[in-house]
């Protein structure tokens, strides 16, 4: 019998120890990953085909450089996973994504290999731009290199070519290693992808790689014949014999396409490209779910794939959910919309999967636009859309209209102008983390003069406050959280108030104290209310449904009739909707020591389950009940 070989990854203490590794040890190391990295998802759902794709690449990084001294950015971070086994982190790895474990993005916190904590696409040109120009300046001797991998749906990024625009005077020992495997989440859109898809396919060029492999394998790597060498290839490309003129033309060095899975060609390249001095361009092309047959074949399913049995190169069995959450909802009333009304428009910014957008994409292809990871893009087209007499609704994660502010101002609200957002992840996005919380939106949106924003208490809430978006003639922002969708119902029996601009609905009315509930928050104030109700506390609800404008009479009642009053959000308290109800109170002479505010306080909220990180903020029904009781001590021991 022969004798197994001693698994390499558990032993690996420092991405050093690559160097002594041979290449065929290295493909084994590149096994084992992959091992890791199914056998995570039979526990829980992670990124996974991106990862997947990575593993070579990270190896030979991570052979080439030594990342305490150069620097390393993976852009977003979803496809950080071998990099974290590679460095130090195997032991915990189980943990990732899991309450107080390993984060799924880079997190300086965990390790020095991690130097930016991100998980938003683009910005990774600019930030090792950055580090090798501030390397330059502070340490010249060093002869740091600075390398950004960024993936071919992230590149779009209108950010991305800010940073190559400027590359040509501050890209000195930047290296951007375009990591190209025909995916985003969904396939890639627009003019960038066709590029690729040219030069990947450049049949001159895919001669001149095979001679280059040739020419590399003969050629040390030291001395003269390589400088030869790389001026032929630079003639060569000038001569247009190569794709990746485009960016030639703005100054960085282009080589490939690569096999980004060929450990050995990888390593040669990365190699020589040290050589130069800078900005090159690498771009390597690689399989997304590369390793796992299901997850070569279906990429979208498997960019986070739920939890999955496999075995070998098949999956046994998948937990898909069958819940429906707000996510559904937004969907069905969107499409729903559309089908009214012909002058509604939807765009995402690449999260046609996230959203659960499809079937829309599949019915109404004409009214339907996704534009790549260009979330600024998106808004000043919708205002443009919305100029002419569209309805354009913006279907996007909260987090990720962040990038997008100054033409929510400019464009939009400034303009007066009718777009709707649908604000996805309004609130605490689970195991994400700090990156993928949309809790600033509140903060960010109701500084706008014209702007009208809402939060649903429910399912029944979020389809009317689209419906209402649409009727109104200023921009819209609707914010429901990453959870199940509920109906709640008034404790009297009557029918649900309509939705109607600035009004919030009474579910109930309480002697000792009101809970102003602020869209996701509703349930559990419901709850805390009947659990209070047993202990001879009564306490009404009252479900906001409007950040902005308030429902200022409602409120004021509250606070004049009722000796304690809590508003509760799943946001940032600074800038938040309490925040919104002091001011309104204040401006209106009303007293406020009794109003508290629950929600998210000055910090950023680490990852873990929605319902582990609520609880612990105290916005769970258990929290909310234990502030209502505080509330009221002491109100008495004043
Ligand atoms: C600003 C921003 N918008 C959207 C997303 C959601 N998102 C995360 S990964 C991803 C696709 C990225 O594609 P690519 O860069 O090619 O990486 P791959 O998954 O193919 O490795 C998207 C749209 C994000 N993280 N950041
Ligand atoms: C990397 C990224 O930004 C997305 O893949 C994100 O993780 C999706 O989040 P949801 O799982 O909440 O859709
Ligand atoms: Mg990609």
């Amino acid at each position: 019998m022969t004798k197994q070989p001693a698994p390499i990854l558990p032993n690996l203490s420092s991405p050093r120890e690559l160097e002594k590794l041979s290449l065929p040890e290295l493909e084994r190391l590149a096994n084992e990953i992959r091992d890791v990295l199914c056998n995570l998802i039979s526990s829980r759902s992670a990124h996974f085909a991106s990862n997947l794709g990575v593993v070579e690449l990270a190896i030979a990084l991570h052979q080439t450089f030594d990342f305490l001294h150069h620097r390393l950015i993976w852009d977003t971070g979803h496809q950080i996973y071998p990099h974290k086994l590679l460095t130090g982190r195997y032991e915990e790895f189980e943990t990732i994504r899991t309450l107080g474990g390993l984060m799924g993005y880079p997190n300086p916190t965990e390790s020095d290999y991690d130097l930016f904590c991100t998980g938003h696409a683009g910005s990774s040109v600019s930030t090792a731009m950055g580090l090798a120009s501030g390397d330059h300046i502070a340490r010249p001797d060093d002869e740091r290199w600075s390398v950004a991998v960024i993936g071919d749906g992230a590149f779009p990024s209108g950010v991305v070519y800010e940073a190559i625009n400027n590359s040509k005077r501050d890209g000195r020992r930047l290296m951007v290693i375009l990591n190209d495997n025909e995916m985003s989440i969904c396939p890639p859109v627009g003019g960038m992808a066709d590029y690729l898809d040219r030069v990947r396919m450049n049949r001159n060029y895919v001669g001149l790689k095979e001679e280059v492999a040739k020419l590399l394998s003969n050629v040390p790597l030291l001395g003269d014949p390589v400088e030869r060498f790389l001026i032929q290839v630079k003639e060569a490309a000038k001569a247009g014999l190569s794709g990746g003129m485009f960016f030639e033309e703005l100054g960085m060095r282009y080589f490939g396409p690569i096999d980004g899975h060929n450990i050995a060609l990888l390593r040669k390249y990365l190699r020589l490209a040290k050589k130069l001095d800078g900005p090159i361009l690498l771009h390597v092309v690689t399989e997304k779910g590369h390793g796992f047959r299901p997850a070569a074949e279906d990429p979208v399913l498997f960019h986070a794939p739920p939890q999955f049995k496999r075995r070998e190169n098949e999956v046994l069995e998948m937990h898909r959910s069958s819940t429906r959450s707000y996510t559904n909802v937004a969907r069905d009333a969107i499409a729903a919309a559309m089908r009214r009304d012909e002058r509604v428009t939807v765009m995402t910014a690449a999260m046609c999967q996230g959203n659960k957008l499809e079937p829309v994409r599949e019915e109404f292809p004409d009214r339907f636009f996704d534009t790549g990871i260009c979330e600024a893009h998106t808004v000043a087209f919708a205002a443009g859309q919305a100029k002419v007499g569209l309805r354009p609704i913006v279907d996007i994660y909260s987090t990720f209209l962040q990038r997008a502010f100054d033409h929510v101002f400019q464009e939009v609200a400034l303009q007066d102008l009718p777009v709707t957002f649908m604000m996805d992840r309004g609130g605490l996005s689970g195991p994400d983390g700090p990156t993928h919380h949309g809790v600033f939106d509140i903060g960010y949106l109701r500084l706008f003069p014209n702007m009208v924003l809402m939060a649903p208490g429910d399912e029944h809430d979020l389809t009317a406050m689209l419906d209402f978006s649409l009727e109104h003639t200023s921009p819209c922002g609707v914010r429901y959280p990453k959870d199940k969708a509920v109906t709640v119902a008034r404790t009297d029996g009557e029918p649900r108030a309509p939705v109607e601009l600035g009004q919030s609905e009474i579910l109930r009315w309480g002697r000792d104290g009101t809970l102003v509930a602020c869209g996701s928050t509703l349930a559990d104030c419901l709850e805390a209310a009947a659990v209070l109700d047993e202990e001879g506390l009564d306490f009404g609800v009252v479900n906001a449904r409007f950040i902005k404008p308030l429902d200022q009479a409602t409120l004021l009642r509250a606070l004049n009739e009722n000796p304690v009053v809590l508003t509760v959000e799943e946001g940032a308290l600074a800038c938040g909707f309490g925040s919104a109800v002091l001011e309104m109170a204040n401006a209106a002479g009303a007293e406020t020591a009794h109003l508290h505010r629950l929600g998210i306080p000055d910090k950023f909220v680490e990852h873990g389950e929605r319902e582990e990180l609520m609880a612990q903020l105290g916005l769970d029904a258990a929290g909310i009940a234990q502030s209502c009781r505080s509330a009221v001590e002491s109100r008495h021991t004043v």
